[in-house]
């Protein structure tokens, strides 16, 4: 908490609004305000200035198109418009826009307004509050915001207008815009920008937009400092800007990850309440040289091969992922390959899950402090024909998958886990499918689905193919496949993966357990 919150959180007001038409007693104390009614019915409501996302005075002009009440300035005339400057002595009401929760993870920007009859009141309460909120230093008011009109449904630029737009102009968010004008376009932009007037960044995007943005900044961070980031035991540090992602992709699973629901407001309250958690990202590389890094699931086998097939049906929006999704499905090949991971003392198989104020998250950010990520563990082996290799660094979980391939992964906790499909019949594949849209069944608990919990693992193909150096070149091999890595085509089969414990820093509260969720704050006796 900063000295000025700090010195906020002494001071008490107390004072006696009409709210909603209601006589009420309002208090501020420690960060919080609370209001009563003082008569029947009676009921109490409370909001943490933490949640609140600007306050404004109420224009007597505004007043007198609601209340009939036509405010006059000291010649007589009507106030001016200005409602953000120093208020001139007749402001009779503020207004609090703050965010709520509301069902299912969702949140929402909600106003209440307080009337009082005396201006000095509400002068001193507006100041009051707005110091406060001046004192919260992790609200982003800078912010460099990337826009892909190309992902998803292409509505990015139409998400900006409608839905980001209005909301960052309540909370004085000043937002530099780039629209993408081709792939790589975010990720080039951020290795050269200037950072100096920019406190966060942001982009209106699928997890492909997400993951140029964390790759370029990642990059760039490693460029400044001149750490060769194709040295694999490279140590990187988490770059100080920190990175916030509303949905506008297909499958958002990254959004859907940190909140919960790949809701635009909810991402976008998230990012001006400027609360952070760590993220791990897994650096993925080959003979020495960087590949790039991922944030959700690098993917060998089906889902590879549905991606790669899918990137030809672009025009058919997020369709293309079941249309190119049900032809792999039917051709149900199986791929033979060689895992080797360094095991983590704890399982993946059982929980708690990554929910907020995550215990296992907070022990690795400790650790992180202290010491670099812990190297000692097992090594293991697994070889044999796969339908699917995957390494999760989250859940994985989207509007599809509710629970995810992976349910126990944390966003921060410094491991990966490794779900392997073994290649069976369709019988089997059919109740994979089932098992991927279940709401509280994991698909590890079915015989030919194993999973492990790893730091670092290498892949390889069998047979494994010549490497020809260059990444980026499509090489339709018979018997190989390409990996998914955040839903970008990977061509080079054999890599070496490594979990960066918390490289991140993004605009999230997390989401809490379904029974711990706030509901109505306002509660009648
Ligand atoms: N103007 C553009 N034209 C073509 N491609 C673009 C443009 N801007 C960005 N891109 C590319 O679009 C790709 C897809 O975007 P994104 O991943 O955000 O959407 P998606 O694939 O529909 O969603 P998801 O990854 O959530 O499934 C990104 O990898 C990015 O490189």
């Amino acid at each position: 908490m900063t000295d000025a919150v700090g010195q906020m959180c002494d001071s008490v007001l107390l004072s006696t609004f009409l709210i909603r038409k209601k006589k009420c007693r309002v208090y501020f104390h420690r960060g919080t305000l609370i209001w009563e009614t003082e008569g029947a019915p009676y009921t109490r409501s409370t909001l943490p200035l933490a949640d609140v996302v600007a306050v404004n005075y109420v224009h007597e002009q505004d007043r007198s198109l609601c209340c009939g009440f036509q405010g006059l300035d000291d010649e007589g005339k009507p106030l001016s418009a200005d409602l953000a400057s120093t208020p001139p002595p007749r402001h009779h009401a503020f207004v609090l826009h703050y965010a709520a929760p509301t069902t299912k993870n969702r949140w929402r920007l909600q106003t209440v307004t307080l009337n009082h009859t005396d201006p000095r009141q509400i002068a001193s309460w507006v100041k009051t509050i707005r110091n406060y909120l001046a004192g919260l230093t992790t609200r982003p008011k800078r912010l460099l915001l990337f826009v892909n009109p190309y992902g998803g449904k292409q509505k990015g630029m139409k998400i900006y207008e409608k839905q980001v737009k209005p909301l960052f102009e309540i909370a004085g968010i000043d937002a530099k815009i780039v629209v993408t004008q081709r792939p790589n376009h975010a990720r080039d932009a951020l290795l050269t920008f200037s950072f100096d007037n920019i406190d966060g960044i942001a982009c209106i995007g699928g997890d492909g937009t997400f993951a140029e943005v964390f790759n370029g900044l990642i990059l760039r961070t490693a460029k400044d400092l001149g750490i060769d980031h194709n040295d694999p035991e490279a140590r990187l540090p988490t770059p100080e800007l920190r990175v916030g992602v509303i949905p506008g992709g297909s499958t958002d699973t990254m959004a859907y990850c940190f909140h919960g629901t790949t809701d635009v407001p909810t991402a976008v309250l998230h990012i001006i309440l400027g609360d952070s958690r760590g993220l791990d990202l897994c650096s993925v590389h080959s003979n020495a040289t960087l590949l790039r890094y991922y944030s959700s699931v690098i993917s060998y086998g089906f889902l590879g091969d549905v991606l790669r097939d899918s990137e030809k049906f672009r025009w058919m929006g997020p369709k293309r992922y079941e249309y190119s999704g049900f032809k792999k499905f039917m051709a149900n090949k199986g791929y033979e390959g060689e895992i080797t991971l360094l095991a983590d003392n704890s399982s993946a198989a059982v929980g708690p899950k990554c929910w907020s104020n995550c215990e296992r998250c907070d022990m690795h950010r400790e650790m992180k402090k202290t010491k670099d990520a812990q190297q000692e563990g097992e090594w293991k082996t697994f070889r044999g024909k796969f339908f699917m290799v995957n390494g999760a660094n989250v859940s994985c979980a989207c509007t599809r998958s509710p629970n995810g391939i992976s349910p126990f992964s944390h966003l921060g906790d410094g491991c990966v886990d490794i779900i392997l499909f073994k290649h069976t019949n369709m019988l089997n594949n059919f109740r994979l499918l089932l098992r991927l849209t279940s709401k509280d069944k994991a698909v590890f608990d079915l015989p030919f689905v194993e999973i492990h919990r790893a730091r670092e693992f290498t892949f390889r193909s069998l047979p494994t193919p010549v490497s020809q150096g260059d990444f980026s070149t499509p090489r339709l091999i018979p018997g190989v496949s390409v990996w998914n890595c955040d839903g970008e085509v990977q061509w080079e089969t054999n890599m070496r993966v490594r979990v960066h414990c918390q490289l991140l820093q993004v605009f999230t509260r997390g989401f809490p357990e379904a029974e711990q969720r706030q509901g109505c704050r306002m509660c009648c006796f």
